[in-house]
């Protein structure tokens, strides 16, 4: 990820929707900078009775009354959010973001210096197809073989709200229908401001977002925030206010046409950069990828055990079974929780190389044993080992691991 990796905090930044625990109360959570209140992690899995109080009426969400020259509708404000597009202009319509969000924090990306530049578009964009898998639902595979760091698409999303549902008045609903009747009629009625962020779209992307797939049919969550929930995607540089908040709330989800197709799996094969001035996201390989090989992103933490990534993935309804998952023991549990201190041992091998080589080839083995080529921490490994062959005056061995050094350096971008 744009977190140039997968491991740890990073990869929280930049994880699908945020994770929610199951049944978890919705409990509104005030956003210090702003009077509204955000039903915050909702909750997933079968919720039982999910019938809506029968005094409930649901809100009418206004649309936009006017489309300008360009087919794009007017800019738009409703209970403190604004919906706007970000149009291609002159780039193909699917280019087009339709956006729900804070007006400063529109403001902050517009004024991005630059904003906008046109999407980047690969020198091939066919080295991928969007295709059934067996046991995953449609998946992302490559057509050739694909290099480390190559970028393989670009996009800019579909679509682009807060990560929470935000109401205004999610306290006055829960205190007067209780929280478990509560919860349904906050996620009913932000499907109400979601259906105007969608009617927005141009044909072309609305239908393909609301093709994509919806793991929370049976949550409380409508179509749309179902479709939100389990395809979106979070940035960094996308938040309101001056500071992202440590829960997240203060986010957005960003849903993707095709990077929303990548599944999941604990040895990831892509990562994406999210860029502010193309507004747009590009997936690039972490390792060589054969042709006909299917593309994988993290949705978990990768440097944690197998139980911890199975309890991150229960939200988006994902039972791993890659490799690592299937075979995880204690003894690979312990070597992802701790490839990132080992690492941190490369000043002690480096006082005597010839003694200590086998701790910085260990290390590279288990990565490579774990799928984690893509990992930062990979790269400097590798380029440990090429200077410790140096220092050992072994110069055939030092250029082997300086090429495979700047092989992945090209995805982990480090400045040595
Ligand atoms: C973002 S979508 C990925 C694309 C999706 N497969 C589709 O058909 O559009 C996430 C959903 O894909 C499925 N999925 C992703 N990774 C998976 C995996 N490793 N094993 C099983 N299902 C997976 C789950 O249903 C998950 O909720």
């Amino acid at each position: 990820m744009k977190r140039g990796f997968l491991n740890s905090t990073k990869a929280r930044k930049q994880a699908l929707y945020p994770a929610s625990a199951p049944s978890q109360v919705t409990a509104p959570v005030a956003c210090p900078n702003q009077q509204v209140q955000l039903a915050y992690k909702p909750r997933y899995g079968k919720v039982e009775n999910r019938e809506l109080p029968k005094d409930y009426t649901p809100s009418s969400v206004p649309m936009s009354d006017c489309m300008q020259s360009n087919g794009v509708y007017k800019d738009h404000a409703v209970k403190g959010l604004t919906f706007t597009t970000i149009a291609s202009d002159g780039g193909p319509a699917g280019d087009n973001t339709e956006l729900l969000l804070e007006a400063p924090t529109k403001q902050k990306i517009v004024s991005t210096p630059g904003f906008l530049k046109p999407v980047p578009r690969p020198s091939d964009s066919a080295c991928y197809a969007v295709r059934s898998t067996p046991d995953m639902g449609l998946g992302c595979f490559a057509t050739r073989a694909i290099e480390a760091g190559e970028i393989i698409f670009a996009e800019r999303p579909l679509l682009v709200v807060p990560a929470a549902c935000r109401l205004g008045n999610s306290s006055q609903i829960i205190a007067r229908y209780g929280i478990h009747q509560g919860n349904l009629v906050v996620l009913a009625e932000w499907e109400k401001v979601l259906e105007v962020a969608v009617a927005r779209m141009t044909e072309e992307n609305r239908t393909a977002f609301m093709a994509l797939a919806n793991n929370h049919k049976e949550d409380g969550s409508g179509p749309i925030l179902g479709i939100v929930r389990t395809n979106g995607y979070t940035t960094d540089k996308i938040f309101d206010g001056p500071v992202r908040l440590a829960n997240s709330a203060n986010m957005y989800s960003l849903i993707l046409k095709i990077g929303s197709r990548v599944n999941h799996s604990c040895r990831p094969n892509v990562a994406y950069d999210f860029d502010l001035v193309s507004f747009s996201f590009s997936f690039k390989a972490l390792k060589d990828i054969a042709a006909g090989e299917q593309l994988f992103y993290s949705y978990c933490d990768v440097n944690v055990s197998a139980s911890v990534r199975r309890s991150q993935l229960a939200p988006y309804g994902v039972v791993c079974k890659c490799l690592s998952c299937i075979n995880a023991t204690p003894v690979s549990d312990k070597i992802r929780m701790e490839f990132e201190n080992r690492i941190g041992n490369t000043a002690k091998w480096m006082m005597d190389p010839g003694a200590n080589i086998h701790h910085a080839l260990k290390l590279r083995q288990d990565l490579i044993d774990e799928g984690l080529e893509g990992q930062r921490t990979y790269a400097c490994c590798l380029y440990a080992i090429s200077m410790m062959y140096m220092a050992m005056g072994e110069p055939i061995q030092q250029q082997i691991f300086q090429n495979e050094f700047e092989k992945y350096n090209h995805v982990a971008k480090l400045r040595v």
